[in-house]
């Protein structure tokens, strides 16, 4: 049995910053967070893989959108902002993407309902 636990705090295929929270690791996609492209299991892989990955997937998504729409993002006016367009056929959860990743400091006001 594969440890996902321990394939995800691999240094040698993360990088001493593994413990650290660091999203912006997958900037440019997940293949590109970690030497090795295949090395991100959160689903499992195989005969096993977990059977409501796209479900999971697509309730992350409602949820995150659903937060949003109780938050107010700007572009903070002193920061740099770079903003990537990629193109990637080895996602997990698509045969084939395309993304646009900004990578900027936001200012973020959370309506209280
Ligand atoms: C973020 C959410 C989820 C994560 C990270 C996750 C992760 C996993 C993992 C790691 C496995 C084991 C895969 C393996 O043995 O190689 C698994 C199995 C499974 N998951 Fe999930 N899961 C999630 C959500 C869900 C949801 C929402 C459902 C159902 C609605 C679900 C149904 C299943 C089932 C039925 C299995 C067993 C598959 C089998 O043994 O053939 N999972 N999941």
């Amino acid at each position: 049995m594969t440890s996902t636990l321990s394939i995800h705090h691999d240094r040698e295929v993360r990088g001493e910053d593994v413990e650290e929270f660091k999203p912006e690791r997958f900037s440019e996609g997940i293949a590109k967070a970690s030497k090795d492209h295949v090395a991100f299991l959160p689903f499992g892989w195989g005969p096993r893989i977990c059977l409501g990955q796209n479900f999971a997937m697509m309730e992350a998504k409602m949820a995150l959108a659903m937060i949003l729409q109780h938050i107010s993002l700007s572009f903070h006016p002193h920061m740099p902002m770079s903003l990537h367009y990629y193109h990637s056929s080895t996602s997990t959860w698509s045969s084939s993407y395309s993304t646009c990743a900004i990578r900027c400091h936001l200012r973020v006001e959370i309506a209280l309902l």
